[in-house]
Order: structure tokens, then sequence, then C-alpha cells
């Protein structure tokens, strides 16, 4: 698969790690930065990431800040994102089969490189269950995407 991946100055020092184990998993990386831990703002990136992966330039992304927050609701206001926070295995598994998520969200201040990297090679590794349900779910999240007034 094509995986771009994006960090803030949070997130950096985890990145480069995740990016040799996707390589080392015969993925295509794509690096957008950010390169040292100078400071800089998530969104510049999530927005550079979920572009590439809603474009289909790339199939999947991964996000690095210092908790994963501001870069999942950044990536989640992009159109075709499905931006899963994750600092577990079991989730790892379930936003895939579950919820077909698209891009992964890590925090660097949350978890150590190596859960970090057991939690992407999980979460490239799992495929969409395609159950009916949660087809069903997913196709009613993404409509919301049409929706630009809040119903009360
Ligand atoms: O956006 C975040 C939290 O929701 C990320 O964790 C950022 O990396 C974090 O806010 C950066 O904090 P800093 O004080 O600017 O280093």
């Amino acid at each position: 698969m094509k995986i771009v991946i994006g960090s803030d100055h949070a997130g950096v020092q985890l990145k480069d790690g995740i990016i040799k184990l996707v390589q080392s998993l015969g993925h295509d990386v794509t690096d957008v930065g950010c390169h040292s831990t100078d400071s800089v703002d998530y969104s510049d990136y999530a927005i550079e990431v979920c572009n590439k992966v809603a474009a289909g330039t790339a199939d999947r992304g991964i996000l690095l800040c210092g908790t994963g927050i501001g870069m999942t609701i950044a990536a989640n206001k992009i159109a075709g994102i499905r931006c899963a926070l994750v600092h577990d295995l079991f989730s790892a598994q379930m936003t895939r089969q579950h919820n077909d998520s698209n891009v992964l969200a890590m925090g660097e201040r949350i978890v150590g490189p190596g859960l970090a990297e057991s939690i992407v090679k999980v979460w490239l590794e799992t495929e969409f269950s395609n159950g009916e349900r949660h087809v069903n779910r997913i196709h009613k999240v993404m409509e919301l995407e049409d929706k630009v007034t809040p119903q009360s």
C-alpha cells in the first residue's frame, strides 16, 4: 500500500521508527514532515496527509502528535476520512474490522515506540470485515459530510 505519514513536533520522535517498520512490511511511505522538534501546527500536517488519502494518492495515513487528539479532530473534518485515535492493540484491530478507518492517529506523549509500532502493524494488517451492519453504519456516518447544518 501507499502510506502517507505526518507529525507535529510532539510526534516527530515516533515517526522514524514507524516509517522503518512500515517500509519493512513492504509498503511505500511518503513522509510529509515535520522533521524537527521545533513547534509547528498539527493541523497543517493532518490536512496534508488526509488530502492525499481523500484524493486516493495514498491508501492510508498515519498521524502523530502529542496526544493524537488534535490530529484526529482535524482529520475527521476532511471529507472521506475516517481517522481513529488508537493507543491499544484491540482498538487497532476493531477500527479496521468495524470502521474501515483509513487514517490512524497516535500520541507520542501517551505511547512508547514499541506499542506504537505494534499498533501500526495490526492496523495495517487487519482487513475491514465488510459486514453488512458495518457498511450501513459507515455509510450513515459518511452521509453526514453532506449535511452542513446541525440538526436539533
Ligand atoms: O493537539 C494536540 C493535543 O490535542 C497535540 O497533542 C499537540 O501535539 C500538542 O497540543 C502540542 O503541544 P505543545 O505544548 O505545543 O508542544
